[in-house]
């Protein structure tokens, strides 16, 4: 059996021609919070639809618990809890009645309204007309209804979607216990890295159907690496120069990059022997969000 919660091989959605996710191959471990990160129009939506069978996948295969989507869906169902998009909800019933409809449609135990009303936290406020809630209580009660009846896995897309900060501190505290204090594997869309970077214990970061990166955050952090940053002329030459000496390197309009590790003392020494002008040579640590947008291969479309 599989050692991971979820599982994909080659899954592929084409809607027509256009092919919207694109051979993903998804591997989240059991008791984390997998972050599942990308721009507007990546493609989370879409995979997590066919993760929970919501749509039939074009190609390839979803194994959740190790079992086959197309083969278990029922079996598996029974032990996931998703919320996919904004709950709807009765505004004019409370809390508790808006959850008992759920309950008892899913046929689940009465006990089960204190447990999941205590896990988000809405006991004090249960009874309280659902209209008179704020966003993040109303995410939080929909997170509830998700946990009904005690599931192992909670596939959440974008939760804290037109949340404001205070909403988006509620619900990500929330996510954020539930794998230590309840056992529960977490997959969480969002397009916002620093939301994940908060909260995911591994990231896959999606982009044009395609999964372009797949970890633990610390192997995300880890391409933090630093980096010299040369600028220097004649640039042609310098770049001729850095080949001829076996100095890898990568560059942009302005500046040439290589590693830290290569004794830049030495180089900026040879560089200026060779009569080349060095404006600048310092050191460079790229943040985050610059990791992602060179993974995403943009510098649009993200926050
Ligand atoms: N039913 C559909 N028919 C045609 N195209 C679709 C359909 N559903 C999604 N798409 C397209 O597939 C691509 C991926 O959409 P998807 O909703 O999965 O992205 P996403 O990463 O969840 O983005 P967002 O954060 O905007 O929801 C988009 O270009 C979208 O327009």
């Amino acid at each position: 059996m599989s050692i991971y919660i979820i599982e994909t091989s080659n899954l592929t959605k084409k809607f027509g021609k256009f092919l919207a996710v694109d051979q993903v191959n998804i591997q989240v471990p059991m008791g984390g919070i997998y972050g599942f990160l990308g721009p507007n129009g990546a493609g989370k939506s879409t995979t997590i639809r066919m993760l929970l069978g919501l749509i039939k996948e074009t190609k390839g295969e979803v194994a959740v618990f190790g079992k086959s989507i197309k083969k278990e869906r029922l079996d598996i169902l029974k032990r996931v809890g998703s919320l996919v998009e904004t709950p709807s909800y009765y505004g004019h019933l409370t809390a508790y009645e808006n959850l008992e409809v759920t309950r008892k449609l899913l046929g689940v135990e009465k006990s089960e309204m204190t447990r999941v009303l205590e896990i988000v936290k809405l006991v004090d406020v249960q009874h309280k007309a659902v209209k008179k809630f704020s966003l993040g209580m109303k995410q939080r009660l929909g997170i509830a209804q998700a946990l009904l009846g005690n599931p192992a896995l909670l596939i959440l897309d974008e939760p804290t979607n037109g949340l404001d900060p205070s909403g988006i501190i509620e619900v990500r505290e929330l996510i954020k216990s539930l794998p230590e204090k309840y056992g529960i594997t977490v997959l969480i869309s969002s397009h916002i890295l620093s939301e994940i970077e908060l909260m995911a214990t591994h990231v896959g970061i999606i982009n044009k159907g395609k999964l372009l990166f797949q970890g633990t955050i610390e192997d995300l952090r880890d391409k933090q690496k630093a980096e010299i940053q040369l600028e220097a002329e004649p640039m042609d030459e310098v770049e001729t120069y850095l080949t001829d000496s076996g100095i890898p390197f990568t560059k942009d309009q302005r500046f040439l990059y290589f590693d830290a590790g290569l004794q830049p003392a030495k180089i900026n020494r040879e560089l200026i022997l060779n009569g080349y002008e060095v404006h600048q040579l310092m050191m460079k640590k790229h943040s985050l969000e610059e990791i992602f947008l060179s993974i995403i291969g943009s510098k649009e479309g993200m926050v």
